[in-house]
């Protein structure tokens, strides 16, 4: 049996949501373990995300799941969450660092690119994230990395790697197998014919 490298799930919110979602990542969440949950909501202003954040922050304390704000910085320290991540576009580390203080994760976008990522490890990142692996309908992309990037990382690196873009439980081995520490998922689990909680479970055999 070859082993498996392990392996967490790091869940991606769609990028509107109803007032059935709290429900919806309850289930998600009832259906296997999960590291983290990113509230990644477009579209929408930043009020109106805090307001939208309150029960699914709730719920991720209950649970003991890092809760992750996208995009914003300021969005992160107002809500007292876990994390934020940040594109490429969406400020500077050591910025995010020096407004959140030590204890919050700080996770960048790093495309295909080597260089982004050890930037971002220079610059304070608790992670970096490599993606589009495979094609997605949830976000319009331009950078198709291998999984030897990932190899690549956790062969030079201690700091965790995030893939992200299109993985299912179906093709997601590849990457967990080349180092992945978090597989950041969204569509697979949400819109999974038999609900979220299965999304979830199938993932479940995969992570090692
Ligand atoms: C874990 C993780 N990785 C990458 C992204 C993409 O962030 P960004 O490039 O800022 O694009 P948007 O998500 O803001 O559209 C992410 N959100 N999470
Ligand atoms: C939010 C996001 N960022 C990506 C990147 O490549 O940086 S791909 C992506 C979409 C992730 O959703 P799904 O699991 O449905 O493909
Ligand atoms: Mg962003």
């Amino acid at each position: 049996m070859t082993h498996m490298p392990s392996c967490q799930l790091y869940l991606i919110s769609p990028p509107a949501i109803g007032p059935d979602f709290p429900a919806q990542l309850k289930a998600a969440l009832d259906g296997g373990p999960v590291a983290a949950v990113q509230l990644r909501l477009k579209g929408i202003d930043e009020h109106e995300i805090a307001r939208l954040a309150v029960p699914l922050q709730a719920l991720c304390a209950e649970r003991e799941v890092a809760f992750i704000v996208n995009d914003s910085i300021a969005l992160a320290k107002r809500l007292g969450a876990d994390g934020v991540h940040l594109g490429q576009g969406d400020g500077d580390p050591a910025e995010a660092r020096r407004i959140l203080g030590p204890g919050p994760q700080i996770g960048v976008t790093c495309h295909d690119s080597r260089h982004l990522a050890m930037e971002a490890g220079e610059a304070g990142a608790d992670y970096v994230a490599f993606g589009a692996f495979y094609p997605t309908e949830t976000k319009e992309t331009s950078h198709r990395p291998e999984p030897d990037i990932l190899r690549w990382w956790s062969s030079l690196f201690e700091l965790p790697c995030v893939a992200i873009g299109g993985i299912t439980a179906q093709n997601a081995r590849p990457l967990v197998e080349a180092g992945a520490d978090f597989l950041a998922v969204s569509g697979a689990v949400w819109n999974h014919p038999d609900g979220p909680g299965a999304g979830v479970a199938a993932f479940t055999p995969v992570l090692g």
